[in-house]
């Protein structure tokens, strides 16, 4: 678990990190989700024990990080998946980082297996491609078996295989009980990676809860009626106060229960060729939810359009 209590960050004039309190539980993928420059790597820094707070304090199960007996054992972590020296091949990176922490050299090998790497173990990391280079930054993460794991920008740059490949990682490590912090700028990654979150933006808190909460809280569920019958229908509803969006082909139908439409139909014996949640967007949530944040949604303007599938509806 982690757990922030109003923390900060200055550096000089900026304030990268402001008055953040929030916490992380294991057994759950967490995101850590902000457009660039919010302060995510910098919270993650201290985390770390990378960088001091100005302000507040952050612990890693109970302990701030320069209190931990043997760090590696309590906490991985992949910041910089390009940090290894380049003629190094992938296991004597590992091997050396082991060595360093006092660890079992017998680490390595099965750390390779579980990324996928040992048929390129005595290869140059140098030569890496990005997927590879992140999949060696998750072994070394993982080398000391920590119960908490942070990745900062784990996907960036990676191929759709290589997204993949994380997200079920990631997934897996939850699973087994760990707790998993990622920070991302990718809102249909982790609508897609993530079942909590915690948003912020100019270093400060926007919300921390589930993914479905964060959508469900900021944009409207409404429900997509397809039928040959619409007008009778659409009278129907209307007399029972529903609010309907008619565009002719289709009814998009707010404020009353999906099962309740359905029966509907069928007292009045209209047939239905659709019936459908229609679930908001990340992105739309983010929109609403950042309101006059002026400077946030010009990041996200710059994120999405070079992301197409962020626009993406949640659990599609
Ligand atoms: N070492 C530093 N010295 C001065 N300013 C810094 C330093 N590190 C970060 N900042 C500033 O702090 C703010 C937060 O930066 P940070 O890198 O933490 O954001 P981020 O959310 O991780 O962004 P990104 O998604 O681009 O990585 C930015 O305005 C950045 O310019």
């Amino acid at each position: 678990m982690i757990e922030a209590e109003g923390l900060s960050k200055r550096y000089g004039k900026t304030l990268a990190v402001d008055n953040l309190s929030f916490s992380v539980q294991s057994g759950r993928v967490t995101g850590f989700l902000g457009p660039n420059g919010a302060g995510k790597s910098t919270t993650m820094r201290m985390i770390l024990g990378l960088d001091k707070p100005s302000g507040g304090n952050v612990r890693i199960d109970g302990k701030r990080y320069k209190e931990l007996h043997n760090p590696l054992r309590t906490v991985g972590a992949l910041l910089d998946a390009k940090w290894v020296h380049p003629n190094r091949s992938a296991r004597a990176h590992l091997r050396w980082l082991a060595k360093s922490n006092r660890l079992s050299p017998k680490r390595v090998d099965e750390v390779l297996d579980l990324v996928g790497l040992t048929d390129v173990a005595n290869r140059r990391a140098g030569g890496f491609s990005l997927g590879m280079s992140q999949r060696l930054g998750i072994a070394a993460a993982l080398l000391g078996d920590p119960q908490v794991l942070l990745f900062d920008e784990p996907v960036n740059g990676l191929d759709p295989e290589g997204i993949l490949w994380i997200r079920r990682f990631m997934h897996r490590l939850a699973e087994e009980g760990r707790t998993v912090f990622v920070s991302s700028h990718l809102l249909s990654e982790m609508a897609l990676t993530a079942q909590e979150l915690i948003v912020i933006g100019k270093g400060k808190l926007i919300s921390q809860c589930s993914t479905e909460e964060f959508v469900a809280q900021a944009t409207e569920n409404t429900v997509l009626v397809r039928s040959p019958q619409l007008a009778l229908l659409r009278s129907a509803l209307g007399e029972l106060g529903a609010s309907i969006r008619d565009d002719g082909e289709s009814l998009v139908v707010s404020g009353m229960d999906i099962a309740k439409i359905g029966e509907l139909a069928a007292a009045k014996n209209v047939a239905l060729h659709e019936l459908s949640p229609q679930r908001g967007s990340l992105e739309e949530a983010f929109i609403q939810l950042t309101g006059d944040a002026v400077e946030y949604h010009a990041a996200l303007g710059d994120a999405a359009p070079a992301q197409p599938a962020d626009l993406m509806p949640l659990g599609k």
